[in-house]
């Protein structure tokens, strides 16, 4: 169908990964390719542990945009709420579901020519469009990741199955991770951070927007 199927938007801060504690507008788009997101299909699903409703248009500022030109102008104008420096570039984060469903040329650059800086937060198994600034990848056990190249590789940890160590000779520049949040998140974060004291390249990332009670 034209146009993008959007969950919600808001303005917070950038909680995960290096960009953490920046001032971020976050794109929510809807759907995934791992999961249907219905809580039935969730221990048969691709990707079991998400944290994330992405179902449907339900939230801020959901609904299907028609085109790049309506959705971009949504994002600016969310952007600009409570600015009171606007001599810098937007910074826009399009995550979901997974975002590489959807986000086209068209978008990146409307995006571009509105003055943003785009990151997308992605689980890695579909191409990447032109455009994007910084790439997060996430992968999940099991599944097929063809983006082995990036700016940041966030691994939610522990996952059994995944290959770590092949993920290391993958062209990032930052490798990160993060306790899978859940039942027992201490011991998620006690395995992180063995994870990290083991493997000193690896960096922890903590969920920080959860802990400051933003969105
Ligand atoms: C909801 S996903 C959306 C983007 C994309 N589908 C992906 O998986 O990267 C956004 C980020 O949250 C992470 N995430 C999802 N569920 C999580 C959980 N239970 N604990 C920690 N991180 C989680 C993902 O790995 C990803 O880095
Ligand atoms: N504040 C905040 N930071 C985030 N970083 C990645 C998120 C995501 O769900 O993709 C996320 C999110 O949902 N909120
Ligand atoms: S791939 Fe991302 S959005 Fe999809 S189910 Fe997993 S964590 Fe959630
Ligand atoms: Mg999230």
């Amino acid at each position: 169908m034209a146009g993008y199927a959007v969950k919600e938007m808001f303005l917070t801060l950038q909680g995960e990964g290096m960009n953490a504690g920046r001032r971020a507008l976050f794109i929510r788009f809807t759907g995934c390719n791992l999961w249907s997101g219905r809580e039935a299909d969730r221990a048969t699903a691709d990707c079991r542990f998400c944290d994330t409703d992405f179902v449907g248009f339900s939230g801020d500022h959901g609904g299907r945009y028609a085109d790049a030109a309506a959705l971009v102008e949504r994002a600016a104008t969310m952007w600009a709420e409570g600015l009171e420096d606007d001599s810098g570039r937007g910074f826009v984060v399009l995550t979901g579901g997974e975002p590489l469903l959807q986000v086209d040329a068209a978008l990146t650059v409307a995006l571009a020519a509105r003055g943003f800086e785009i990151a997308v937060e992605t689980n890695g198994t579909q191409p990447r469009p032109p455009g994007v600034d910084w790439l997060c990848v996430s992968p999940k056990a099991g599944t097929e990741v063809v983006l082995r190249a990036g700016d940041e590789l966030k691994i939610v940890w522990p996952q059994p199955g995944l290959d770590y160590k092949a993920m290391e000779s993958w062209d990032f520049t930052h490798h990160l991770v993060s306790p899978m949040d859940g039942t027992s998140h201490a011991d998620t974060q006690t395995a992180a951070i063995r994870f990290v004291i083991g493997h000193p390249r690896w960096r922890l990332s903590t969920q920080t927007h959860k802990t400051l009670g933003l969105r």
